[in-house]
């Protein structure tokens, strides 16, 4: 049985929940019997279940039969699991993390209790396929309790131990990133279509186009000029429509929407009371 820390507890299983549960046991650092997945409507969870994985409504029970503690909810549903949850934690025995947004380990420290150790951690979706790119920061988390945090989520990804006031700075570059390049990809593949390609083979043509971009600075340690400078032949194709894309604010946009994702994430706690 693979549990070496013990049971784990997902409070709130919905998108990013079940990637990092999907994500742990495809890494084989957790089998899925010693996952405990929570839901409100435990009817959702009937896959799961069939897939090994323990599935409740009950979030005390949850925790009581854990030893890692993930909070998994929306920002405006954390308060009243906070609630739920408050009497059977106890901070002898639980670790508790939370890919919230916006939320400070010092806001669930004020709900659970200031001895609890709190590390907040900021995922992204590809934690299921083990290729997150992940942030974690804690005000009082044990150096060794951050280096178990660590070492779990780099078994899905990559980790980076960042200051907890950039949390939300992550949460737009990392988490919502994904959505951000994924709708770079299909925009690509809709150019593709207007100059011939069916749908489907233009999709993939992009895919395997970005995949190879992002894997080129992985693997050369390069910095993205340095490889455009490679592919943009003086009076070519490519500068004359990279040009384009800048004069109708490619990077402008992409820059914008990052901050604006940033400031949007470290509000969302506030505004959901
Ligand atoms: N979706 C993403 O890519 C990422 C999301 N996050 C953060 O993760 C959190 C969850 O986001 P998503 O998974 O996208 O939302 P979601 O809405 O897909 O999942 C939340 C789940 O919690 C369940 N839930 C609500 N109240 C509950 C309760 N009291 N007990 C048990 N379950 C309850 C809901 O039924 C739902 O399935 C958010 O705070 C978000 O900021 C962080 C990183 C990435
Ligand atoms: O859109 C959101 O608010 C969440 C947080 C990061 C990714 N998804």
């Amino acid at each position: 049985m693979k549990n070496i820390h013990g049971n784990i507890a997902i409070l709130g299983s919905g998108n990013i929940g079940l990637s990092l549960a999907y994500g742990l046991v495809k890494a084989d650092y957790q089998d899925a019997a010693s996952i405990l997945l929570t839901r409100r409507n435990v009817s959702h969870l009937t896959e799961q279940a069939q897939m090994g994985y323990q599935v409740s409504a009950n979030n005390p029970e949850a925790v009581k039969n854990a030893s890692i503690v993930i909070l998994a909810v929306l920002p405006q549903q954390l308060d009243g699991l906070l609630h739920e949850i408050q009497p059977v934690i106890d901070a002898s025995k639980h670790l508790v993390i939370s890919v919230i947004s916006g939320v400070s380990c010092k806001d669930i420290k004020a709900k659970l209790g200031h001895d609890v150790q709190v590390v907040r951690v900021m995922p992204n979706t590809a934690i299921s396929i083990g290729q997150s790119m992940t942030c974690i920061a804690s005000d009082n988390a044990s150096t060794e309790q951050v280096a178990l945090v660590q070492s779990m989520f780099e078994t899905v990804g990559s980790v980076v131990v960042i200051n907890e006031d950039l949390m939300t700075s992550a949460t737009a570059l990392c988490a919502c990133g994904i959505a951000f390049f994924l709708r770079a990809i299909r925009a690509a593949s809709q150019g593709g279509v207007e100059i011939g390609f069916h749908a489907d083979i233009a999709l993939k043509m992009a895919v395997q186009t970005a995949k190879g971009a992002a894997d080129l600075l992985l693997q050369h340690h390069s910095h993205p000029e340095q490889e455009i400078d490679k592919v943009t032949s003086p009076k070519g194709c490519t500068i004359a429509g990279l040009n384009e894309m800048e004069h109708q604010g490619f990077s402008s946009s992409l820059i914008k929407g990052i901050k604006l994702s940033a400031v949007k994430a470290g509000e969302l706690y506030i505004e959901s009371k």
